[in-house]
């Protein structure tokens, strides 16, 4: 834990030592503040001389020779203390928040850069609220560590030391009444601690699940408002907020402890030293001057003490942040290269699947020793039962997953020895429900290939019988489409996604159902579109309707994750087997619509 602290100021080093070196002035600034007050009191009211150490002012005009000379000395002392404290106190709040900031970007950054690298295995289980929560509130309470309490802590203890160091020299016996609570008050804070960070984390988590649920909920918008769940929604809502709105009163509860406690141990102190120190003054063992500094001391005094108290809470709550932001970076859910990876450039497109055996969890495999193998060039279609492992043969050939058993290869290469990166791109989608980031359709379609040319990005949209709709809407290829942008169709969003694929130009399509949800005007556009694409590349592909998959050169057959026929359509027909009963099923009900109709 510590270790990613260390790991993220390191690089700021520079700054720190600035922000230190400031700090340092302005706690001898702090020591030297009320000095004049106590020379004003002592010497010039007062009818003590002026001490030893200030001797050298009899050198310069005026100096030490009258009472107003020591009065305009101690102005001016009042006024450079002040103005050296507020240069150093300018440095020190410039650049603490300099790298309060930096530190945040890193991290931000970092977690962010980890995210996309992770396996979609993580994003399985991961709540994308809760991370969004993490690389922004979790960031922010670092940034807000990094930038006022690092430095503090050391500053505090400094300050501590040096008045605790100044007051003895002053007066030991006296200075042990006024501290003598001290203790007392850092042991209750080294216990208020671990209950802060109890329920801080508890907070966190509240917090946490408001965000999942409101980003649950406006992500599924559409099928709240087809079922009227709207109450049902706001109900989630409200009573993570509740839950949210009692963890944060209860952790409020016990660090609002803090602040009385101290302020009631001040005034013990305070009241001790006024006391006792007046009753010496009259004896004549201690001045009036002494005094002011003295009870000047011990105001500044507890200041660090409660800061230091306080801070139990901040670390508290950095401590969890870190602890939330080191989980996302310790998930080592991650595809990983192996050494010595290769870049193949581009493959012929030769797929084989050998014994492959794969789970979403370890003990409940979805697909059982699949193997089976395409030529390039050939078109292959996968089809099976809802359930059957469709997609999730799918999903192993980008490396999306890792089989647990056996490999797939490409070109008689395992893939896990490709470099991920040159894996991916010898792959092409076009899937069931197109998504299209928000931007101009000419960035979602180049989206394959960010630095194709304009005319390139055309032609890509004539293949995909794009083009045409395109050039009728207002800003052609500028229109912005996505979330918030403008709505396209259905079939209209497909013919975008295979422009996509068309540009990207991969050896290889995966095609999962992308006629499936189409009216049959488009699905006809979509077809031919894909006909265009699919020429010269590996396809594979998932298709429900079993007419479509007519001219495919080979259908694989899955069953509960287990190839249980694989052939031509015609063979598969002829074999009698599970595809020949599927056809003959889905022939009867497209009889029984067109008889109804
Ligand atoms: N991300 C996931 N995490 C856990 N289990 C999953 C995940 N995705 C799919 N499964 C499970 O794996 C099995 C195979 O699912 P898969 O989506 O591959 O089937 P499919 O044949 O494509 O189905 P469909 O035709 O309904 O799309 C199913 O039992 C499904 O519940």
């Amino acid at each position: 834990m510590s270790r990613l602290v260390i790991d993220l100021l390191r690089p700021y080093r520079g700054r720190l030592t600035i922000v230190f070196l400031a700090m340092l002035i302005e706690i001898a600034m702090s020591l030297a503040a009320p000095w004049p007050l106590k020379l004003v009191l002592d010497d010039a009211l007062g009818s003590h001389r002026l001490p030893e150490w200030l001797s050298w002012a009899h050198e310069y005009a005026g100096f030490g020779k009258h009472t107003l000379g020591v009065a305009l000395f101690a102005g001016a002392a009042t006024l450079a203390i002040a103005v050296v404290a507020a240069v150093a106190s300018y440095f020190d709040s410039y650049f603490t928040t300099s790298v309060g900031q930096w530190v945040a970007n890193d991290l931000r950054l970092r977690i962010y850069e980890h995210l996309h690298r992770l396996s979609l295995r993580y994003y399985d289980h991961a709540k994308i609220g809760a991370l969004v929560s993490t690389i922004t509130s979790d960031v922010a309470t670092i940034q807000d560590f990094a930038s006022s309490s690092t430095l503090e802590i050391v500053i505090d203890l400094l300050t501590i030391v040096f008045m605790v160091g100044l007051m003895f020299w002053f007066d030991w016996d006296f200075t042990l009444i006024a501290v003598a609570f001290t203790p007392i008050l850092l042991l209750f804070a080294f216990h208020l601690k671990r209950a802060v960070k109890a329920a801080t984390r508890a907070l966190r988590h509240r917090q946490a699940e408001v965000l999942s649920i409101v980003q649950r909920g406006l992500g599924s918008i559409l099928l709240t408002n087809a079922f009227g769940g709207q109450a049902l929604e706001v109900a989630h809502l409200e009573a993570a907020s509740h839950a949210s709105v009692a963890a944060a009163l209860r952790a409020r509860g016990i660090k609002s402890l803090m602040s009385p406690m101290v302020s009631i141990v001040v005034a013990i102190c305070t009241a001790v030293v006024l006391w006792k120190g007046t009753s010496l003054i009259i004896a004549g063992t201690m001045t009036a001057g002494a005094l002011t500094v003295y009870l000047a001391y011990l105001k500044k005094f507890f200041k660090p003490v409660k800061d230091l108290a306080s801070m139990t809470s901040t670390i508290a709550q950095t401590t969890v942040a870190l602890e939330r932001i080191q989980a996302i970076l310790s998930a080592d859910e991650i595809v990983r290269e192996r050494p010595g990876a290769i870049d193949p450039g581009r493959v012929r497109g030769a797929i084989r699947f050998d014994r492959v055996t794969f789970g979403y969890d370890a003990d409940r495999p979805v697909l059982h020793e699949v193997s089976f193998s395409i030529e390039p060039g050939e078109v292959v279609g996968i089809v099976g039962p809802t359930g059957s492992g469709k997609s999730t043969v799918l999903s192993l050939l980008p490396r999306f997953y890792e089989p647990m058993l056996g490999r797939v290869l490409i070109d008689g290469i395992d893939i896990a020895d490709y470099k991920i990166a040159a894996l991916r791109s010898q792959i092409g989608f076009v899937l069931q429900d197109t998504v299209l980031l928000h931007g101009t359709i000419r960035e979602n379609i180049a989206y394959g290939r960010p630095n194709a040319t304009e005319a390139e990005i055309i032609e890509a949209a004539r293949i995909a019988n794009a083009d045409e709709f395109i050039s009728r809407m207002p800003q052609g290829y500028d229109s912005v489409v996505g979330e918030r942008g403008e709505i396209l169709s259905g079939g209209q969003r497909q013919r975008i996604a295979i422009a996509r694929a068309v540009i990207r130009n991969s050896p290889i399509l995966i095609l999962d159902e992308p006629t499936a949800a189409l009216d049959p005007e488009s699905e006809h556009l979509v077809i031919e579109a894909l006909r265009r694409l699919m020429k010269g590349r590996t396809v594979i592909m998932i298709a429900h309707r079993l007419s479509t998959l007519v001219d495919a050169d080979k259908i694989i057959v899955l069953e509960d994750g287990v190839v249980v026929e694989q052939g031509t359509h015609e063979a598969l027909i002829a074999g009698g087997g599970l595809f020949s009963e599927l056809h003959r099923i889905q022939f009867q009900a497209a009889r029984h619509v067109a008889d109804a109709a």
